[in-house]
């Protein structure tokens, strides 16, 4: 049986469609994420999943039942799917522990595993109105896996939080899937949160999935551009701008543009292989540095962790051609 199953759904906004014939599957345990710009319909979708809004039409399956939408069923949603939204909401001036206490079906062990993988067991005396942000955060959380969903959907979780709760909030997840059974699909504003933690990434456009894969082959092969640029920087070379590097195949090129990551070029020394150019900028970004280099057929930009380089020097480019995607 299809643990999740989500087959042609749309759904109409005020003016146009927002969701335009989305379907996928998911396995049990799969950690998936979805992408894609503001407005591309991330949050919609995932609300139809949870049931919390009603599709125009085309059905959500979960473990061999229809999730039901709020026109069809009084108690919107399915009661193994958990749906923590953007704008959770703790019930104010109770201790954390009455907040969980009302919420919980588990045993007493049970429950005091779940707190300790959300990492709040420090926090079950306090009063909801004396925490912050990221804690609030994680006690919403741990209110929901309390009612024990199979299939837990998060919307942003990552969005208004430092860096500290942040990677935090990163272990929690990571080990929600692992150590609670508990599958999670993720919206994530940042792109390169779902590259660290998705096994599908799942990327929407105006409402329609443009690609679907792994990380790797989302980065490494995307299918347009504004895949490419979701999931970092990226240089575009024209045909002509490939061809000064020794080896991309002519074949390969066929009028397309050349897609290059910024660690896939190389700076150095002068070789038979290297495209020499003058360096523009050098921007530090802590774990490594961007080079722009201006080569004879226009800019690229380089990453590298090298400290040596200078504005106005001359460097000299290679590029492995197994590095590069034509688009
Ligand atoms: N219940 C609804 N019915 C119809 N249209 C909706 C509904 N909820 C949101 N929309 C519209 O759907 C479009 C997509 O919004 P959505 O929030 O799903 O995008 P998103 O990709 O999650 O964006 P963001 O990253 O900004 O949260 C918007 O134009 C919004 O106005």
């Amino acid at each position: 049986m299809t643990f999740l199953q989500v087959a042609g759904i749309h759904k109409q906004g005020e003016k146009e469609e927002v969701l335009k014939d989305i379907s996928f599957t998911q396995r049990e345990f799969q950690k998936m994420a979805i992408a894609g710009e503001t407005g591309s319909g991330k949050s919609t979708l995932l609300k139809i999943i949870a049931g919390l809004i009603q599709p125009t039409s085309g059905i959500v399956v979960f473990e061999g039942d229809r999730v039901r939408g709020p026109e069809e069923k009084l108690v919107a949603g399915h009661p193994g799917i958990a749906y923590l939204s953007q704008q959770y909401e703790l019930p104010e001036f109770l201790r954390v522990e009455q907040v969980l206490r009302y919420a919980n079906s588990l045993t007493q062990d049970e429950a005091e595993a779940l707190y300790a993988v959300c990492q709040i067991s420090h926090l079950l005396s306090r009063r909801t109105d004396q925490l912050s942000g990221g804690e609030r955060q994680r006690i919403a959380l741990a209110r929901l896996l309390l009612t024990s969903p199979r299939l837990l959907l998060l919307d942003e979780p990552y969005s208004n939080l430092d860096t500290g709760h942040k990677s935090l909030l990163k272990t929690v997840i990571q080990d929600i899937s692992d150590e609670l059974d508990i599958t999670c699909l993720l919206i994530s504003h940042d792109p390169l949160d779902s590259l660290s933690w998705a096994e599908e990434i799942l990327v929407l456009q105006a409402g329609q999935v443009l690609q679907q894969g792994t990380p790797q082959e989302i980065y490494q092969k995307p299918a347009t551009e504004y895949v490419a640029g979701l999931f970092g920087k990226y240089d575009l070379l024209s045909p002509a701008q490939a061809r000064a590097f020794p080896g991309i195949a002519e074949d390969n090129l066929a009028g397309k543009m050349v897609l290059v990551r910024p660690e896939n070029f190389q700076l150095g020394r002068e070789s038979h292989h290297a495209v020499g150019g003058k360096i523009q900028r050098v921007t530090f970004f802590g774990s490594h540095y961007e080079v722009e280099v201006l080569l004879p057929t226009g800019s690229i930009t380089a990453r590298t962790t090298l400290s040596h380089f200078k504005k106005e020097e001359t460097t000299f480019v290679t590029l492995a051609p197994e590095k590069v995607w034509f688009l």
